[in-house]
C-alpha cells in the first residue's frame, strides 16, 4: 500500500514536470529566470510566474550562484538547462586566498546586520561586520532584535550606544520576532530587493527569516516527507519570495559573513569615518599607529571619532595577528 502510494506520488511529479516541461517548450526557446537553490551541478531556476524547474548547470557557469538572474530552457530530454548567466548588480564574495574569490549570493540590495540584546551586544563585532559589508556596494542597515528584553533603561543604553551608527546614516531598525515590534517597518524596507541577514549566532536570524517567510519553515518540513521518494530538496543556498515583495537569500555561506580574513587594508577602508578622517593624515598609507600627524589619532583624542569606534579599529587590527 505504502508502495502504491509511492508510485502513485512519483507518477503525479512526473506528470507534473511533463505539463511543466511542454508549457515551457512552447514558449520562447530561452527563457528569464532567477537562481533560487543551488545543488552542486544543478539548481533550481524560478520563472517570472513562479514555478520552478531543476536545472542543470552549463559547465562554464561555475560560479553560479543564488540570486544570478539567468537564461534558461528544457532540453529534449525532459530536463532544464541554464545556459546564461546576465551581469550581476552586487555580488557577496568570500575571499579565499588559495581559489580565489567564491561567490556567495548575486544581485543583493540589502545586508541587515542583526544584533541583541543577547547575546550581549558588542560595538567591536558589529564593526566587524559593517566592516565586511562596507567592502561590498551593497546599503546596510543595523536591525535590533528581541527589543521584548529590553527594559525602558537598557534601551535607552542601547539607543546611545547606537547613536554613532545613526549619525553615521546607516538605518536602524527595532524589532521582535516575539512581540512583533518594527517587523512592519522591516518588511517595507525589504520590499524592493534581495536581503541577506547577517549576524551573530543566537541573535535571531533564522527566527526572523521565518517570521518573514512563512514557507521557510515548512521547506524544512518538505525535507523528510520526499525523502523516501529519493529527492532532494535541501539546498545550501536558497532564495525565498517575501510576500509584500523583495526577496530574502540564506545560506551557509552568507551566514558566515563577516567572519572571514579581512586585510588591514580592508578594515581601514570598511570603517567609514576613518576612512574619511584619514585624507587629512600626513601620510597617504597611514595605518594610524604611530605615524606622526595622524589625523585619525587626533579626531579620537579630539572625540570628533567616537571612543567606541577608534577601540573596535584597534582590537580588529590587533586580532589580525592572533589568528
Ligand atoms: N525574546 C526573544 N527571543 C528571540 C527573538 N527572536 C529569536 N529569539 C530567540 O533567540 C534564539 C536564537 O534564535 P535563532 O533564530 O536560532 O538565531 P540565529 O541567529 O539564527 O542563530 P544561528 O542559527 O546560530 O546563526 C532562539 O532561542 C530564539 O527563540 C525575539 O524577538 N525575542
Ligand atoms: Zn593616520
Amino acid at each position: 500500500m505504502a508502495k502504491e502510494q509511492r508510485t502513485h506520488e512519483r507518477q503525479r511529479k512526473e506528470n507534473k514536470s511533463r505539463d511543466l516541461f511542454s508549457r515551457a517548450q512552447t514558449d520562447e526557446p530561452l527563457q528569464d529566470g532567477i537562481i533560487v537553490g543551488r545543488f552542486g551541478q544543478e539548481a533550481d531556476v524560478q520563472d517570472d510566474d513562479g514555478h520552478i524547474f531543476r536545472c542543470h548547470l552549463r559547465k562554464h557557469l561555475k560560479s553560479i550562484a543564488v540570486g544570478d538572474e539567468v537564461e534558461w530552457y528544457p532540453d529534449a530530454t525532459g530536463s532544464a538547462v541554464v545556459v546564461n548567466v546576465k551581469p550581476r548588480r552586487s555580488q557577496l564574495e568570500r575571499p579565499n586566498p588559495y581559489e580565489g574569490l567564491k561567490i556567495i549570493a548575486a544581485n543583493i540590495d540589502h545586508i541587515l546586520i542583526i544584533v541583541a540584546p543577547l547575546p550581549a551586544f558588542s560595538e567591536t563585532l558589529l564593526d566587524r561586520y559593517l566592516v565586511a559589508a562596507e567592502l561590498t556596494d551593497i546599503s546596510v542597515s543595523i536591525v535590533v532584535n528581541k527589543t521584548d528584553l529590553l527594559s525602558a533603561q537598557t534601551k535607552a543604553e542601547l539607543q546611545e550606544r547606537l547613536s554613532c551608527y545613526v549619525d553615521l546614516g546607516y538605518p536602524l531598525f527595532w524589532v521582535s520576532r516575539k512581540s512583533g515590534e518594527g517587523m512592519q517597518a522591516l518588511r517595507e524596507h525589504m520590499s524592493d530587493g534581495c536581503s541577506v541577514l547577517v549576524g551573530q549566532s543566537g541573535v535571531g536570524k533564522s527566527s526572523l527569516l521565518n517570521a518573514l517567510v512563512p514557507e521557510a519553515q515548512s521547506d524544512v518540513g518538505e525535507v523528510s516527507e520526499s525523502s523516501d521518494l529519493g529527492q532532494h530538496t535541501t539546498s545550501a543556498s536558497r532564495l525565498y519570495r517575501l510576500p509584500n515583495g523583495g526577496s530574502i537569500i540564506d545560506s551557509p555561506g552568507v551566514r558566515e559573513f563577516g567572519l572571514w580574513h579581512l586585510s588591514a587594508q580592508d578594515i581601514a577602508k570598511g570603517f567609514v569615518d576613518i576612512r574619511r578622517i584619514s585624507e587629512r593624515c600626513k601620510f597617504r598609507n597611514c595605518m594610524h599607529d604611530r605615524e606622526p600627524q595622524c589625523a585619525v589619532r587626533d579626531a579620537a583624542e579630539s572625540g570628533e571619532l567616537p571612543a567606541s569606534r577608534w577601540q573596535s579599529f584597534k582590537a580588529i587590527l590587533a586580532s589580525l595577528n592572533t589568528v
